[in-house]
């Protein structure tokens, strides 16, 4: 199968490659109700589905989240609930997931595969800004208490999202930022970018907001951190202090 016909969001490695990923590793042991969900949201969101996290990428995240240890986390920008379904299935039975994102429609859209896997008591899903429920938690009686946070929402937010997630995650938890190598922009300069890319200007305008948050991570001695070149480019960041 072409990898364009895969609707995998990547642009860093070679197409036989990430096919050779998908079909000989990643689909294989794809969850059944992470196949339907992926499916699903392709023929009701068709281009836009691409929002969904790779197979490859959730399939890394559920295994980082069982080496953790993860009991308690949170992800911000669930859409119709790919990685979140993802991070349901790897946790305990008493695992918990706070789920943020303004679109009800979307989650609903997943919801019936997340119930039908069995896994819908370990979410609370909030619909809402996510900065209104990070400023409440961080209010209440949440502070250093995430193992791990997923944030997949507007990248121009991703500064201001760190700043509020760094009092929630644990010494030692994980917070991991997805799409930070934003479709490969990040690497270009705009001239080289011209000649070698036919992306919209929507991704070219983004890309600085990625580039200074990128940049901010590298320089941020409150952190280590590690950029990925999965999907289309995901950080972990492990909580030092
Ligand atoms: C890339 S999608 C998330 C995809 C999801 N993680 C997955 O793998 O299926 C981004 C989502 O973030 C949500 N979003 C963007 N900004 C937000 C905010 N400030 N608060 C809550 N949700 C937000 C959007 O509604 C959208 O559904």
């Amino acid at each position: 199968m072409a990898v364009s016909s895969l609707n995998h969001k990547s642009l860093i490695v070679h197409d036989p490659i990430l096919e050779y990923i998908l079909e000989e590793n990643a689909y294989p042991k794809e969850h059944e109700q992470l196949k339907e969900l992926r499916e699903i949201t392709v023929k009701k969101y068709e281009k836009k589905s691409v929002m969904n996290v790779p197979v490859d990428e959730a399939q890394f995240l559920s295994m980082l989240l069982k080496i953790m240890n993860a009991k308690k986390t949170m992800e911000i920008g669930v859409f119709t609930g790919y990685s979140l379904l993802g991070t349901a299935l790897a946790l305990p039975d008493d695992g918990q997931i706070t789920a943020i994102d303004l679109d009800i429609e979307a989650y609903e859209t997943g919801l019936p595969f997340i119930q039908k896997a069995g896994v819908e008591h370990k979410i609370n899903f909030i619909q809402s800004d996510a900065f209104l429920v990070l400023n409440d938690l961080i209010n209440g009686e949440e502070k250093s208490s995430f193992d791990f946070i997923f944030v997949d929402a507007q990248k121009e937010d991703y500064m201001k999202f760190h700043e509020k997630v760094m009092e929630l995650v644990k010494i030692g938890g994980i917070i991991a930022y997805d799409n930070t190598l934003w479709l490969g922009s990040v690497a270009y300069k705009q001239d080289e970018y011209e000649k070698h890319s036919k992306m919209p200007e929507s991704v070219w305008r983004n890309r600085d907001y990625v580039i200074q948050f990128n940049s901010f991570l590298a320089s941020n001695p409150q952190i280590e951190s590690s950029l990925l070149s999965i999907g289309d480019g995901l950080t972990l960041c492990r909580r030092l202090y």
